[in-house]
């Protein structure tokens, strides 16, 4: 039977160009969720199989809204991560008259998509108001059914081959080096493509009160030698000033090495949580 797997929409999203790059090959239903919570949702409450979510722009940094919503709300395991390529693309309806930049009145897109672009947008469109929405396609989408309207929207190459939308403007990311990182997210194991970089994910939570306590977990990985790609602290929510890890470490779940890191951080009075250990891809371009 058709697995199905939900990514943030409308159609063209940059979620979506991961999520059939992660399934490229495979037999899948896709399905468009109107925000990132509301695919892990789907995932967790099993209508869907599996989810993919952006986690961590080269720019913007992690995408806190997934990651909170993983570590605090359901208990999916993350499958695989990609990195994507991301170019930004001012975008504006199709029209008989030609918009100026100096005209556009308003800006739309993601929050993450114009914090990409925020010294273009200084330079070229400093009369602009900023509009944040769910994703890069619904700006798309939006400013493709006001023609009438002296409106852009930040998105993908691909917005204009699904929305009437015609380029304004091309690769105006602030930085070309820009890359955006997705987790599949879903229960049931995938059969996924041979990977030669394999990452896990862990969740820390030290005692109150205990100094040099992130400095001895980061002991217990250190004398091992085991690299470390990331590490973040997110809040609890529980009180000011109270934060959770989340560790990315460079080499998959084994039987020795993370099992000894995690049992001398345990014995520190952390606590582990293990959020996944997964192939990392590196999207190609052909
Ligand atoms: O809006 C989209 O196209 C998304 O897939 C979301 C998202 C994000 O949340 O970071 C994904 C990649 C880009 O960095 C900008 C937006």
């Amino acid at each position: 039977m058709e697995k199905k797997l939900a990514f943030l929409g409308p159609h063209g999203t940059f979620s979506e160009e991961a999520a059939r790059a992660l399934t490229a090959g495979q037999r899948f239903q896709h399905l468009p969720y109107p925000s990132i919570i509301d695919v892990i949702s789907a995932v967790a409450e099993g209508k869907v199989d599996y989810g993919v979510v952006p986690i961590e722009n080269t720019i913007e940094g992690t995408v806190n809204s997934a990651l909170d919503w993983l570590i605090h709300e359901v208990d999916l395991p993350i499958l695989a991560e990609l990195a994507l390529p991301i170019s930004q693309h001012l975008l504006i309806a199709r029209r008989e008259e030609p918009l100026q930049l100096s005209s556009i009145q308003r800006i739309l897109s993601h929050p993450h998509a114009i914090a990409q672009c925020h010294n273009f947008i200084r330079e070229h469109l400093p009369q602009a108001t900023i509009e944040y929405t769910n994703s890069t396609a619904k700006a798309a989408q939006i400013v493709s059914e006001h023609p009438e309207e002296a409106w852009a929207a930040i998105g993908t190459r691909l917005n204009p081959e699904i929305y009437p939308l015609s380029f304004a403007a091309q690769e105006i990311q602030d930085y070309s080096n820009n890359y955006t990182r997705f987790l599949l997210i879903g229960t049931e194991p995938l059969d996924m493509p041979l990977c030669p970089k394999e990452k896990t994910t862990i969740l820390v939570t030290m005692p109150e009160d205990f100094p040099g306590a992130l400095y001895q977990v980061l002991a217990a990985f250190a004398w091992r030698k085991i690299n470390l790609s990331k590490i973040e602290s997110r809040p609890t929510k529980k009180g000011l000033g109270s934060y959770y890890f989340v560790i990315d470490i460079e080499q998959k779940m084994d039987d020795v090495l993370l099992p000894g890191a995690f049992a001398e951080i345990e014995a520190l009075g952390c606590q582990v949580r293990q959020l996944g250990t997964y192939p990392s891809y590196l999207y190609k371009t052909t």
